[in-house]
């Protein structure tokens, strides 16, 4: 397994072609922007080596025998699928933020699924490729960008009806050694912090739409892929003095356009072409995966929860009634929201590649209350930590010799804290519920792994609705025991 000071090696190794406001960024990994990020990811490696942490961030290859990080693991059992839920959570905690490698994880078990299955029917030799492939990431311990979402265009036409072809990544050329694609992905979580790219439908497929239904790794520096960085709210107070206003002095998160413009993919690295019929599978069994993941989430939330706390402490509120019911409450919240997430892992099963498939319903119930569970708890910790939270003047005001006393003043609470641990609690707080953190505490819970619509059809379609009319009919004596 790499330390987190090799991955940072290796990520300087590569040649990526990223754009930030309008200029190529030649230093990826030092870019003051970029860096949090980078230092997020670097936190999957550190922990994987920390004794304390060694059973849920590492586990056993069932390709090599070899001890492995948990992120290029492929779920043996119910127990790793637990182990993931609850190392989801650690990371979340520990950074406070995305750390953006569960997607690729989540590609990569249901690439496991999807290409057995498709061997199966149509006798191809997808598995076998991407077995070798998967070797390959636990060898060398790389993260891999999970790339499903397309810009779509037009969301009521399907991909071969829309006016710009482009819309949905594709096929353009097919060559003896490989195959040529153009499109896009959107959105794409840690991109630029990522070894790898591993390309997947976003939605399913009829015939018409074949071209499309294309699945393939490429490394993230192939020719003829550009990275366009995703703005954050506040983003730009990383370049600012000092480090209070960013509220997370250590990480982030980030995201990007990833644009393919007629890149290369030979045949060893495609584990889906053409066959349309199987891009709802793969689609579905990712965002099952995916939706667990969200136990993050939950780790954000043990965050901001400390944060609150802290914050009613600093200012002097802890002991009012409301204040402690309200921190019971986001408890109470937070807490359901990690139940999903571990009970889909509990009541997970094995498929028929052998690799553990969590419960579908389960994990749908677990993102739709992630939809939902986090703006609320922000709401309470936005109410406990007051106004001051968004209307706190800079780091640079605190520090001026002409003002600087009345904000140390001023902005005083409890007697015995620090003027500027209560600045720096109140940032973090705006960082997760308005800043660069609600990028991933907020609008990614609820499109992230899909929009709640998107869980709410897989709710509808796998409740069992007719056994639950039965019983009640069976309980009102509409219907007898012997029927
Ligand atoms: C912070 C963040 C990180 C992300 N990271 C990744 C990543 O790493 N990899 C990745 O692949 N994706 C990623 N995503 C993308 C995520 O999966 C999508 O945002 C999500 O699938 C919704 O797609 P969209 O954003 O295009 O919204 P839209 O699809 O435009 O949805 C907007 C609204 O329109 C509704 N809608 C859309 N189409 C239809 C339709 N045909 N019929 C009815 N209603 C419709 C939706 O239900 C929703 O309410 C990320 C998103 C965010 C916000």
């Amino acid at each position: 397994m790499k330390t987190a000071a090799e991955y940072e090696a290796s990520l300087r190794e590569l040649n990526l072609n990223v754009y930030q406001f309008g200029k190529k960024v030649e230093n990826v990994v030092d870019d003051p922007i970029i860096r949090p990020s980078m230092n997020a990811v670097a936190a999957t490696y550190d922990c994987a080596h920390k004794p304390e942490y060694e059973d849920l961030m590492t586990a056993t290859s069932h390709i090599t025998g070899k001890k492995i990080n948990r992120f290029t693991h492929i779920h043996q059992s119910t127990e790793d699928l637990v182990k993931k839920t609850k190392m989801c959570r650690l990371l979340g905690s520990i950074t406070g933020c995305c750390f953006q490698r569960c997607v690729g994880m989540d590609a990569m078990n249901a690439l496991s699924m999807t290409t057995f299955d498709i061997d199966a029917k149509y006798g191809t030799e997808y598995n076998k490729r991407f077995l070798a492939y998967l070797e390959f990431v636990q060898e060398n311990d790389l993260v891999c960008d999970g790339a499903m979402t397309d810009p779509k265009g037009d969301r009521s036409l399907p991909p071969h009806k829309q006016p710009d072809p482009d819309m949905f990544l594709h096929v353009v050329e097919e060559r003896e050694d490989g195959i040529v694609v153009r499109g896009a992905k959107a959105h794409q979580t840690g991109a630029v912090n990522s070894h790898e790219i591993i390309i997947m439908p976003t939605i399913s497929m009829r015939e018409e739409d074949k071209d499309y239904a294309i699945s393939f790794a490429l490394p993230s520096d192939a020719e003829g892929i550009t990275y366009i960085m995703g703005r954050q709210s506040c983003d730009t107070r990383k370049l600012e003095n000092g480090n209070i206003d960013r509220g997370n002095v250590l990480y982030g998160g980030h995201e990007a356009l990833v644009v393919f413009e007629d890149v290369f993919v030979p045949w060893d690295r495609l584990f889906m072409y053409k066959e349309w019929d199987f891009a709802g599978q793969l689609v579905e069994q990712f965002a099952s995966y995916h939706r667990q993941s969200y136990a993050c989430k939950a780790g954000v939330g043990d965050v901001l929860i400390g944060a609150t706390q802290t914050i009613a402490e600093f200012n002097g509120a802890q002991k009012a009634s409301h204040v402690k019911d309200k921190i019971i409450e986001m408890n109470h919240l937070n807490e359901t929201l990690f139940c999903g997430s571990v009970a889909c892992a509990a009541e997970g099963h094995k498929e028929k590649s052998g690799t553990f498939l969590v419960n579908t319903l389960l994990a749908n119930v677990c993102k739709q209350n992630v939809t939902r569970f986090p703006y609320e708890i922000s709401r309470l910790a936005q109410d406990i930590a007051g106004g001051l939270m968004v209307t706190l003047p800079s780091e640079d005001d605190y520090r001026s010799p002409e003002v600087g006393k009345w904000v140390k003043k001023y902005f005083k609470g409890n007697d015995e804290v620090d003027t500027e641990d209560r600045m720096r609690m109140l940032r973090l707080i705006e960082n997760l519920t308005l800043g660069t953190a609600a990028v991933g505490y907020l609008t990614e819970s609820m499109h992230g792994a899909g929009s709640p619509q998107a869980q709410r059809i897989m709710i509808s379609r796998q409740v069992n609705l007719k056994e639950k009319q039965k019983v009640a009919k069976r309980l009102c004596g509409i219907t007898k025991d012997d029927e």
